[in-house]
């Protein structure tokens, strides 16, 4: 994540600026409800992680020059920093009720005095609460947005990324295509095998897919056994490479349950977005290949644009 705070500043350590400065910390510090109430109604205003961050950052240098500022939760899934961490730091664990939210680092070139970090312990108090909600919101909206088996996009995702990609695609004239695949007699891997089984399937499958896709490309759940691949900048052909690429992985995966390997193919269907189509009857084509796919015995990759029946 990056920010467009300023960068920090050489500090002018001269006495009289240093004196000036603590008068100026101190004056504030002296009517510390004024701080405390501003800061904490403008940190109010937002769920946003990054935005209460940079509330945070503006207000707190008024009081002192922090220097690089850097912000990672327990989980490393949200990281922040104002820039590279410099020599000298001070550093502070988040927590609340004896849960640790992330840690806070402050550095720069320059040992921090006491006056500074009392400053920044006193400040950061306000912080940890709107913190801990924004984080806890965007939880539960990636939750909202997650396939909680394989851990990919599910149907609300991929609605929202369908829309955006085409808009992105149309406005910036970019090819734009589609990959919809099916695991094949799946119903018979789970009734032979039980749902436990067929669980770890899908997981290894979709492992496999993402592994074999570009860090650009966008794997969603799009049902229990299909899924869909947006590929942006990807042509026609691009698309049936990746496809035919995906296609050989997944059938020479070996997938060991209980000391059985459990066979597994897919079929799939790529289609390319053309202007002005709906996004339903751009994956309808999708749909149709994988289909055709479907009735001309699985395990096959088929492009729409191929024509009927033609193999990729
Ligand atoms: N284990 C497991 N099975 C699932 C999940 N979601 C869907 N399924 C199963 O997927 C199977 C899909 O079966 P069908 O639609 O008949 O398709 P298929 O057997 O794959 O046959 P074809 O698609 O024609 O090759 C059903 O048995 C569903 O219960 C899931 O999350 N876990």
């Amino acid at each position: 994540m990056s920010t467009n705070l300023p960068k920090a500043e050489t500090i002018d350590f001269t006495k009289a600026r240093l004196a000036s400065t603590f008068n100026e910390i101190n004056k504030h510090l002296e009517e510390p409800e004024d701080i405390y109430t501003r800061l904490c109604r403008r940190l109010q205003t937002t769920l946003d992680v990054e935005s209460i961050l940079t509330i945070f950052l503006q207000e707190l240098s008024v009081f002192v020059n922090f220097g690089v500022f850097t912000f990672k939760t327990e989980d490393a899934q949200i990281r922040y920093a104002t820039d590279k961490p410099q020599t000298h730091s001070c550093n502070y664990t988040v927590q609340l009720n004896d849960n640790s939210i992330g840690v806070i680092e402050f550095s720069r070139s320059i040992r921090y005095s006491e006056e500074e970090l009392n400053i920044f312990e006193n400040l950061l108090t306000t912080l940890i609460f709107p913190l801990r909600n924004a984080i806890l919101y965007r939880q539960a909206l990636e939750a909202a947005l997650t396939d909680s088996l394989t851990g990919i996009g599910n149907k609300r995702a991929l609605d929202a990324n369908l829309h955006r990609e085409t808009e992105l695609a149309s406005r910036h004239k970019t090819p734009l295509s589609v990959i919809v695949f099916d695991l094949d007699r799946f119903k018979q891997v789970n009734d032979q095998f039980g749902h436990v089984a067929g669980d770890q399937v899908l997981k290894s499958v979709v492992r496999c897919v993402v592994d074999s896709c570009r860090a650009s490309d966008l794997c969603f759940r799009s049902g229990g056994e299909e899924f869909t691949i947006l590929l942006s900048e990807t042509h026609t052909a691009g698309a049936r490479i990746i496809a035919e690429r995906i296609r050989e992985r997944v059938a020479a995966l070996e997938i060991e349950y209980q000391g059985d390997i459990i066979p597994v193919t897919i079929s799939m269907g790529t289609a390319t977005y053309s202007k002005g189509e709906t996004i339903t009857d751009w994956i309808s084509r999708a749909d149709a290949a994988l289909y055709r796919a479907k009735n001309d015995g699985r395990n096959r990759a088929y492009s729409a644009e191929s024509g009927r029946r033609a193999p990729l």
